[in-house]
């Protein structure tokens, strides 16, 4: 018989303190949401709120070192200003091997013991969340090569390495671009206390029994500079289009999964140090009860030490500064202990 999880202890325990996470209850063979799960009406998402299909912008950013340099600039510019998302290529040999290895060996924590720069997750913060999300995933802090290949998942540990040193040199680049069109000029040793740190996260959403009343993950923006994410070819991604506040006309796009495609966008890091120009995306995650999904987000955001302002030059051609210098670590905690949800935590650094 499925077991079933109507009182939170129970619940508790069995996905968070015993490691069995969502994966652990659907094999388990429920046939219902347990309440937990079930998020109130505002927080739900499902397709027929996403509008028209999403042309995708897809940049190639090789062609950032040739004639076309200014273009693809504008365009990268382009995209971060609009949308907050777009699509590039990662050239071979990583494309799609390592989401379907994930998908073929996803377990919450069987076999594997965590250690500093390895933990198992679900949800957000199970512990203070009411609503929790329909995910499971394992989180790899980079720290350097040696840490990486002792302590990471022997599964994993290369191709992710090799996933995070290719993505790396690309958001060096791209950051660049960014960066360039502000008119604002970095030194080496600037450029990368904005992009110091590398999370990864290994993201299985299993199927769900009753997909309306659930989401992958609940509307937010990335905290970081820059997100750059691999996903599955289930599809189920979303963004927003515009971020006014509830005006009652939201439009979300699926971000469609292209082949060989890597998903990038813009973090709260990067709104802040534009002054706003450029727009950390806002975007949300639905369920499915067709297909389990997987994807792997890198995170590249600023050492927590760092003091996040807008650049002075935008501050001076603006003629104000829409946001307040905040550390890094201030950010991370306030979203954790603070509001957040939608793109309500960068109200904390907002002026
Ligand atoms: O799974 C995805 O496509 C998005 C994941 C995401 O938004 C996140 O982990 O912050
Ligand atoms: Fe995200």
């Amino acid at each position: 018989m499925a077991l079933s999880f109507t009182d939170d202890n129970s619940l508790f325990n069995f996905v968070v303190k015993e490691g069995n996470g969502i994966k652990g209850l659907v094999d388990s063979g429920i046939m219902e949401v347990p309440p937990r799960f079930i998020q109130p009406p505002d927080y739900r998402f499902n397709d027929q709120q996403s509008s028209s299909p999403y042309e995708t912008m897809t940049i190639d950013l090789s062609e950032l070192d040739g004639p076309n340099h200014d273009q693809v600039v504008k365009d990268i510019a382009h995209a971060a200003e609009t949308l907050g998302f777009f699509q590039t290529h990662l050239k071979p040999p990583l494309t799609g091997s390592l989401t379907n290895q994930l998908k073929k060996k996803a377990t919450y924590l069987d076999g594997v013991t965590p250690d500093p720069i390895v933990k198992y997750e679900t949800s957000f913060i199970p512990e203070k969340e009411k609503n929790w999300m329909w995910r499971d995933f394992l989180e790899m802090t980079y720290t350097n090569d040696p840490d990486a290949l002792e302590f990471w998942p022997n599964d994993f540990k290369e191709e992710v390495l090799e996933y995070i040193k290719t993505s790396s040199a690309m958001v060096n680049r791209l950051l660049r671009a960014l960066i360039e069109d502000l008119g604002v000029k970095l030194d080496d040793s600037e450029l990368n206390t904005l992009i110091g740190v590398r999370v990864v996260h290994m993201i299985f959403y299993p199927i769900c029994p009753d997909p309306d009343l659930t989401v992958g993950i609940k509307r937010h923006s990335d905290m970081g500079t820059l997100t750059v994410l691999l996903q599955d070819d289930v599809g189920g991604l979303y963004v927003r289009k515009g971020e006014n506040v509830s005006d009652g006309n939201e439009e979300w796009f699926e971000v469609p999964p292209t082949k060989g495609a890597l998903v990038i966008n813009v973090g709260d890091m990067l709104q802040i140090l534009s002054n706003g120009r450029y727009k950390s995306a806002e975007h949300v995650v639905r369920t499915t009860s067709s297909a389990s999904r997987v994807s792997i987000p890198i995170f590249i955001a600023p050492v927590s030490v760092a003091k996040i302002g807008p650049f002075p030059a935008m501050v001076a051609r603006d003629g104000v500064a829409r946001f307040k210098e905040v550390t890094y670590k201030e950010y991370t905690t306030n979203i954790r202990e603070g509001p957040h949800g939608g793109k309500m935590a960068l109200q904390f650094a907002s002026t």
